[in-house]
């Protein structure tokens, strides 16, 4: 029976709702199991700028600092996309990433049986698919030197910088992942043109053939590979890739799952507190409305209890509460194919909260 400390950031948009439905699970699994789960709420994103001036108030990282783990909505909206303002939702969770050296993204992609009619794709190309993305979080171009805009505001640049280091941890991590699930990883890079890729297909080839020699290790440049993702992406089992690819393919395997609200993610380092966070972001168009899909949200509480708490049984438990919602019939709009039950956010995290406590296995 375990006690654990969990930091809710529910930030902005959608984040709030689908955090809630989050916490909701959370607590079902520890009346069902026997722990107990302590939630203190902090301020993110848009949501701290208005409350303190700051994207990530010193409060927030000392609240995350004093936790186990850190459970996170979505960040930004309209509201603070002024691009004259000094400072900017995103840079809250950009900080809170580094803070911690949150160098790997961890998303899964998972394509639930009752969903397979959700997406455009065909069934034979979606049926199946179990991919796992390790995305590197804390380098590339979200963090290298970059330039507003010049004197006269007509010039701004971004720098993707990788150093061996940065490149072989989050390898390293991913091959360990592939050696305990198909043995297949596939490394995406540009190396036909950019510098820092032509060091990471270096790096991930020296690492992978000397400490993984079991591994099926294969490189594949970043646009096809955006092809094939969608073309035939059962063939793929762990992909690990630097932060801006991973950031974009992954939306776009969205599209595998059904929809943005399904996917789930899990930001690691060396230690505790790990990140858990839906893919998707704020949803603006949505917001407010108990539209949201919680999936996303409810999945990265079951990679919590994983990876932050060696909880296996009990994330187990609550992604085969999703299954078997999912196979009951229960849709929120996003997902919806037109014979089913649409719910909103609340009912489809109630209903799913409901089958944790009340089913035996
Ligand atoms: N991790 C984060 O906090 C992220 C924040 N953002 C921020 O979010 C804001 C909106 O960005 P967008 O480009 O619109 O991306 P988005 O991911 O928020 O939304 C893209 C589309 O997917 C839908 N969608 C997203 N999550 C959903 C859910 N749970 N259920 C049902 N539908 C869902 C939205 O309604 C929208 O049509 C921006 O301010 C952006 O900077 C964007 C990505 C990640
Ligand atoms: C800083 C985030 C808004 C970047 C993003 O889209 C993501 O991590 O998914
Ligand atoms: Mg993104």
């Amino acid at each position: 029976m375990g006690r654990f400390v969990i930091a809710v950031l529910p930030g902005d948009g959608i984040g709030p709702e689908v955090t809630a439905e989050a916490v909701r699970v959370l607590e079902a699994v520890g009346r069902r199991f026997g722990h107990t789960f302590e939630f203190h709420e902090a301020l993110i994103g848009g949501a701290a700028i208005d409350a303190t001036g700051s994207p990530l108030p010193p409060e927030t990282l000392e609240r995350c600092r004093r936790s186990d783990a850190i459970l996170l909505g979505a960040v930004g909206g309209p509201k603070w996309d002024d691009p004259t303002a000094p400072v900017r939702p995103e840079q809250g969770l950009l900080g809170l990433r580094k803070a911690f050296d949150l160098f790997a993204n961890l998303r899964p992609v998972r394509v639930f049986p009752a969903l397979v009619g959700a997406t455009p794709l065909k069934e034979r190309v979606v049926r199946g698919v179990d991919l796992l993305f390790v995305r590197e979080l804390t380098g590339g171009l979200y963090f290298g030197p970059r330039q507003e805009a010049g004197p006269d505001g007509e010039e701004a640049y971004d720098t993707m910088r990788y150093t061996r280091w940065e490149i072989e941890r989050v390898v390293r991590l991913a091959a360990r992942l592939a050696r305990g699930r198909r043995k297949q990883l596939t490394s995406v890079d540009k190396a036909n043109v950019l510098a820092a890729s032509r060091l990471w297909r270096r790096v991930t080839e020296e690492v992978v053939r000397r400490e993984f020699p079991d591994l099926a290790l294969e490189h594949v440049l970043v646009d096809a590979f955006a092809m094939h993702l969608i073309r035939r992406p059962a063939a793929f089992d762990v992909v690990v890739t630097e932060n801006m690819f991973g950031d974009i393919l992954t939306d776009e395997a969205s599209v595998l799952a059904g929809s943005m609200g399904m996917l789930p993610s899990a930001s690691l380092g060396e230690s505790p507190p790990g990140l858990f966070e839906p893919v998707h972001g704020s949803a603006p168009d949505i917001a407010g409305r108990n539209l949201a899909n919680p999936i996303g949200a409810i999945l990265s509480a079951a990679l919590m209890l994983r990876y932050a708490f060696s909880l296996e049984a009990e994330a187990r438990a609550v992604e085969q509460a999703v299954e078997a919602i999912l196979e009951a019939g229960y849709r929120t709009r996003d997902i919806a194919d037109g014979e089913t039950c649409i719910v909103g956010t609340r009912e489809m995290g109630e209903a799913i909260a409901q089958r944790i406590l009340h089913c035996a296995s």
